[in-house]
């Protein structure tokens, strides 16, 4: 697990380390150049031309500390120092008098040269606004040698990126590295900034970790090798019932794929038992391509005793992939969440017949705190939030708390990086994993089959943010295998098993 902050958040944890742990900033501030020069030196030579752009703050500081460090090594760079040198930061100020007292020339204004390498220490966390004026020429300078071929190697963050939310201030540097210090801030992970970080590396550069349960940052995310920390264990002396029993309501007349793909992925995905209720226009398809299920077919309306057996009999229900909006859909979700307390992943439809239907929305309100995992992509969790995909796009984490907390659920918003807000202010899961291959018909479907089998043996919220992150890394093995033009949901699907199966043999030889 791996915490990611917001630019308050970490000027928070910088103060700690410099007030309450007494470490000046000046050292951290060595670990930070030393950070970047260790993560450059395959590349250095006497030879290599290198430009520095530094700003007045302390990420201008790390550049001149760089400076330092390459000409220690007898390497010359290029040094632009822009901005108000009347306004430097205390440290950035004691780096630029080491540098003079050293001999280190530092220009005001970039030269028309060339460069092998190119470092942007112009803002990095204390950018609060959109770049303009020399700042902005900079900027553009820097792009232009990346454009000509130079390597752009970004302090902390891309200057230009929000720290915060990713998105360009102005204008911004496309990096090919970034050297993230101490953490990831979510404008690393979050598009557009995603895009113009290149490649983000994170050094820790001596800060104290800081963070307690309860005072926690904003978001965290797993990494591959988490995965073992994260999987429930199976019991060797399980049985089909120890492992989970689904019910999925889901697929309607003319969407017989959408209960396919999600019943396939619940099996695959390690639950033990499965029963599905659907349209009758999709027995033999599902009989057929998936005879381990048990299905009950509804002509016309559902029996509600027989589905009300069915709910009663199941750990986890999964409902609404490919139910349609139409009255036997929405019969069957009243009375999924009446009777108000299994825990549910509500997907697709489900979502857009609660945002609809008032009537749903109470009974959802109603429901246990926590058991309900709503999966919506933007366009869902607007209807149901009842805000415009502007408003929604401005700040997601925020509205997916808010709405969390406002339903007692735990929501994945989906998208190109799916965010995970639980009902009771715990930190925000950023995935990472994935890539857009993924944007392909009925992945969602198959997400919603991970997350119902996986909350069968984990707590809810962990179940959510670990079916997101498989499900990412099971579309990153598709688009290698398939490329992401071609792939599809049911490779996701397959993949998803071949992880789990490689999980399963990495453990058994670790025991
Ligand atoms: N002790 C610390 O706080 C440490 C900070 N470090 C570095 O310092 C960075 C943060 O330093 P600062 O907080 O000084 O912030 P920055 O160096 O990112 O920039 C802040 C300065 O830029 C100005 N500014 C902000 N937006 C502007 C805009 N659009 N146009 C013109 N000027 C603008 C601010 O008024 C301020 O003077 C980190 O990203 C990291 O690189 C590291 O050296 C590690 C230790
Ligand atoms: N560009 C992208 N990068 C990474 N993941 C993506 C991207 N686009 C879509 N996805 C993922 O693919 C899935 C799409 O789900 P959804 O929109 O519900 O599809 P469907 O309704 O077709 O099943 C989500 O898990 C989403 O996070
Ligand atoms: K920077």
């Amino acid at each position: 697990m791996e915490y990611i902050v917001t630019s308050k958040e970490m000027r928070e944890c910088d103060m700690t380390a410099i007030k309450d742990c007494g470490i000046p900033a000046m050292v951290l501030m060595e670990r930070a150049a030393l950070s970047v020069f260790s993560e450059i030196e395959a590349f250095l030579s006497e030879t290599i031309r290198i430009a520095i752009f530094a700003g007045c703050g302390n990420n201008g500081g790390d550049g001149l500390a760089l400076a330092r460090l390459l000409a220690e090594k007898g390497i010359h760079a290029d040094i632009f120092l822009i901005g108000n040198t009347e306004k430097l930061s205390m440290e950035c100020g004691s780096q630029l008098s080491i540098l003079k007292q050293l001999g280190i020339t530092v220009n005001s204004k970039s030269a028309k040269a060339e460069y092998d390498m190119v470092v942007d220490c112009l803002f990095g966390t204390g950018l609060t606004r959109e770049i303009t004026g020399i700042y902005e020429e900079a900027v553009r300078a820097i792009n232009c040698y990346g454009e000509k071929g130079s390597r752009v190697i970004a302090v902390d963050i891309p200057s230009g990126v929000c720290a915060d939310s990713g998105k360009i201030l102005g204008c911004a540097v496309k990096a090919e590295l970034t050297v993230a210090l101490q953490y990831g801030k979510a404008g690393h992970y979050l598009y557009p900034g995603k895009m113009l970080c290149g490649h983000t590396v994170v050094h820790n550069i001596g800060i104290p970790e800081s963070f307690k349960s309860g005072k926690e940052p904003s978001f965290f995310s797993y990494r591959e090798e988490d995965i073992h920390g994260i999987l429930p264990e199976r019991a060797a002396f399980g049985n089909k019932g120890t492992f989970g029993r689904i019910l999925l309501v889901a697929g309607s007349r003319d969407m017989a794929g959408a209960a396919l793909l999600c019943g396939k992925t619940i099996l695959r995905s390690g639950a033990g038992m499965l029963k599905i209720i659907t349209a009758a226009e999709n027995r033999d398809l599902i009989l057929r391509e998936l005879p381990e299920a048990m299905i009950y077919t509804y002509e016309g309306k559902p029996e509600e005793e027989k589905v009300r057996q069915s709910i009663a009999w199941a750990d986890v229900i999964v409902a609404g992939c490919g139910i349609s909006t139409d009255e036997n859909a929405e019969l069957l979700m009243e009375m999924i969440l009446e009777q108000g307390e299994k825990r549910a992943v509500i997907d697709a439809d489900g979502l857009n017949l609660i945002a609809r239907e008032g009537s749903l929305q109470e009974k959802l309100l109603k429901y246990q705190k926590g058991r309900v995992i709503l999966t919506p992509h933007p366009g869902e969790f607007i209807r149901l939030a009842g805000i415009s995909m502007n408003t929604y796009k401005e700040n997601p984490a925020f509205y997916l708390k808010k709405l969390a907390k406002e339903y007692g659920c735990v929501i994945a918003g989906k998208d190109a990086v799916t965010l995970v807000a639980s009902p009771d202010e715990r930190m925000v899961y950023l995935n990472r994993t994935g890539n857009d291959g993924m944007a392909t018909a009925g992945s969602g479907d198959v997400l919603a089959g991970v997350i119902g089998a996986l909350s069968a043996s984990l707590e809810y919220f962990q179940a959510a943010c670990c079916g997101v992150f498989l499900h990412g890394l099971a579309g990153d093995m598709a688009a290698e295998k398939q490329g992401k033009r071609g792939m599809l949901a049911s490779d996701i699907s397959a993949e998803l098993k071949e992880l789990l199966k490689e999980e399963t043999a990495e453990r058994e030889k670790r025991i």
